[in-house]
């Protein structure tokens, strides 16, 4: 049986008109416009490229968007007067440095500079902190757009089995520390795994972060599996000269005739970051002002 394709794209395009909604009623009944920076350090192509697209999206879902774009050779005393500009700004709710950074910068380092509060990628110690400990703080967006899936798609996941493939700060570990909020029981495998093949077999829920295009084969699912993609690499276009393409983690031809839904890349989880970091700047904002939460917008 074809397993039903699970569409990132359209679930997120209803995540962002929720975050409008927030932003329209925030701005009416409170006269407050949720604001989110966004940091940008050297002239990486693909960087540029998810950047423009958060800028868009943020204006879009009628928040201020702040975009400082530093050059390559940015010392970090530079970087951390910016980011403690932005730490002291109210109109700022949200702030990110994307990533990767210049080798001379230290991601860590430039994380914890950041406000906890306004935090929007969760990566602070403060944040993976509370998420472990089971209390509110700032999730990661690529984790908790998964998450958002996964509730649509499989609705009560207690007692299954979860297996997350991967084990970074950005989504490996907070993605586990979501499912587990969830009762299922879960396993992260990564590049030291024995056995990866039959370790993922036993996953209702297979969640592929490694970086690796098409490593999750047919044979490593178990019939049934709902299984989610985080994994992107660029390669050149096979038949269009000049274009690229994009690769998921997962062998989708093949695993797609075992499981009974998955989702695609692109079109999957990648639209759902975005969403997310969106949503994570509304729930910042209202923490900021002491205002209830948006529902239906955190883990
Ligand atoms: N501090 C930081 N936080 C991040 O969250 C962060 C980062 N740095 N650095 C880079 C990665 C990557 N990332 C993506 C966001 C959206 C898509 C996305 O929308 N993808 C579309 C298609 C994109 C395309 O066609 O190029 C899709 O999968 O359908 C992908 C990847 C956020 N990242």
């Amino acid at each position: 049986m074809a397993a039903s394709i699970i569409d990132g794209k359209a679930f997120a395009a209803t995540v962002r008109e929720k975050v409008a909604g927030h932003v329209a009623r925030l701005k009416e009944e409170n006269g407050i416009t949720p604001g989110l920076a966004v940091v940008l350090v050297g002239m990486d192509p693909a960087s540029e490229v998810y950047v423009a697209a958060k800028h868009k999206s943020t204006v879009e879902a009628g928040m201020a968007s702040f975009e400082h774009k530093l050059p390559a050779d940015t010392s970090e005393e530079d970087l951390f007067a910016l980011i403690d500009e932005l730490n002291a700004d109210p109109k700022v709710h949200g702030i990110l440095c994307q990533f990767p950074v210049p080798d001379h910068l230290d991601e860590r380092r430039v994380v914890a500079r950041i406000d906890p509060s306004k935090d929007v990628d969760g990566l602070s110690v403060v944040n993976a902190g509370l998420l472990a400990s089971g209390e509110k703080g700032l999730v990661s967006c690529t984790p908790l757009g998964c998450l958002m899936l996964l509730r649509d798609q499989v609705g009560n996941m207690s007692g299954k089995n979860a297996v997350v493939i991967g084990r970074s700060n950005l989504f490996g570990k907070p993605m586990a520390q979501l499912l587990l909020q969830q009762n299922c029981t879960v396993t992260i495998a990564h590049s030291r795994t024995q056995d990866l093949a039959a370790v993922c077999r036993d996953a209702d829920i297979l969640v592929a972060a490694v970086g690796r295009a098409e490593m999750v084969k047919r044979d490593w699912v178990k019939p049934g599996a709902t299984v989610i993609d985080v994994g992107i690499t660029r390669i050149p276009h096979p038949e269009k000269p000049g274009k690229t393409k994009l690769l998921g983690d997962v062998d989708f031809a093949e695993v797609a005739e075992v499981a009974s839904a998955i989702t695609p890349v692109p079109g999957g989880v990648g639209p759902m970051t975005i969403a997310c970091l969106l949503a994570n700047t509304v729930t910042a904002c209202c923490r900021a002002n002491g205002l209830a939460e948006p529902e239906g917008l955190t883990a």
